[in-house]
């Protein structure tokens, strides 16, 4: 039998476009479960965290992230190492998390999560010393990200995102982003380190990776010309990249972004810095609600 659950919600109101209107379905959905919803609104950038850290395990029995990958990023940071577990309603604009779980964008399944998901225990990663459940990457993409006006994204949402790398696609040559990956050095156009196989949405970069593993997988696409940023566009939306001549796919323990010295870092979908940023793999662990397990935990094989 399902137990009804006391659930923290904690909502940022100006992720993804419109949403407000998502957010009351959701919410609805959840008490029609029986659950009794505790909903926070953040105020600013980072206070998902803060809220999320301030959550007593002895007076809530899950968290929902309600937004995009940022709210989610945000609120994973405060409960890494807690054992809170955390679901997600996506909210967002890219929503990667959500189709790494194999959710989707379902909102009624969203809200059965928090009582009837299968809670899996992953180690997110580290960029210097905040934790990531996606990726970090830097090259056109994360400029795209450090330049896209978010007065524009309120009013015309995702193509905001179409603006700014037209401009960036605009600008021609990047300069080579230096990594250095277990020890070994690299130059690449674009570098994604990732701990999930999706990227930018329901679009896959790294078929065998998974939220589960004990290492993170190194993407670099070599291409520094207008033409390989639309091949690896192209590649991107049939999910072909990882097989691509010029790119290199490695697994490692630990990576460093080293630079150009302040080159723009994101990460899960938010600028969080600038070049050199240091990636390792956490040694605490997040309760991650999912629909299955399977596609978070790499099967044990024979
Ligand atoms: N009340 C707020 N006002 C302004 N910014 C906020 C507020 N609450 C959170 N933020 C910031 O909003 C940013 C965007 O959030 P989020 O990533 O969840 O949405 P998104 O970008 O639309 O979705 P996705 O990452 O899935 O594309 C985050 O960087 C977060 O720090």
């Amino acid at each position: 039998m399902v137990r009804n659950r006391r659930i923290a919600v904690i909502y940022n109101p100006v992720a993804g476009f419109r949403q407000r209107g998502r957010l009351k379905r959701f919410l609805k959905h959840l008490r029609r479960l029986g659950h009794e919803v505790l909903l926070r609104r953040t105020e600013g950038p980072g206070d998902a965290t803060l809220i999320a850290r301030d959550l007593d395990a002895d007076t809530v029995d899950a968290v929902v992230a309600a937004g995009g990958d940022g709210t989610i990023n945000e609120v994973a940071n405060g409960l890494i190492g807690r054992g809170i577990p955390l679901a997600i309603a996506p909210l967002g604009t890219a929503n990667v998390l959500a189709f790494e779980i194999g959710l989707g964008l379902n909102l009624r399944r969203a809200a059965d999560l928090p009582a009837q998901g299968v809670a899996v225990e992953i180690r997110p990663a580290l960029a210097d010393d905040r934790g990531f459940l996606l990726m970090v990457s830097a090259g056109p993409d994360a400029r795209v990200v450090a330049s896209v006006n978010s007065r524009l994204k309120r009013v015309i949402g995702k193509t905001a995102y179409v603006v700014a790398a037209l401009r960036e696609i605009a600008r021609g040559r990047w300069q080579p982003i230096r990594v250095v990956v277990d020890g070994t050095p690299y130059e690449a156009g674009l570098v994604v380190v990732t701990h999930a196989s999706h990227y930018a949405g329901p679009f896959v970069i790294a078929p065998e990776t998974r939220l589960g593993d004990d290492s993170v997988t190194v993407v670099l696409l070599e291409g520094r010309k207008r033409r390989a940023l639309l091949r690896y566009g192209l590649a991107l939306l049939t999910s072909r990249v990882a097989g691509l001549r010029d790119a290199t796919v490695l697994q490692a323990q630990s990576v460093r972004i080293d630079g150009p010295a302040g080159e723009p870092i994101q990460s899960d979908g938010d600028l969080i810095g600038a070049a050199p940023i240091d990636i390792t793999l956490g040694t605490k662990t997040l309760h991650l609600l999912v629909p299955d397990a399977g596609r978070v935990i790499r099967p044990v094989s024979a």
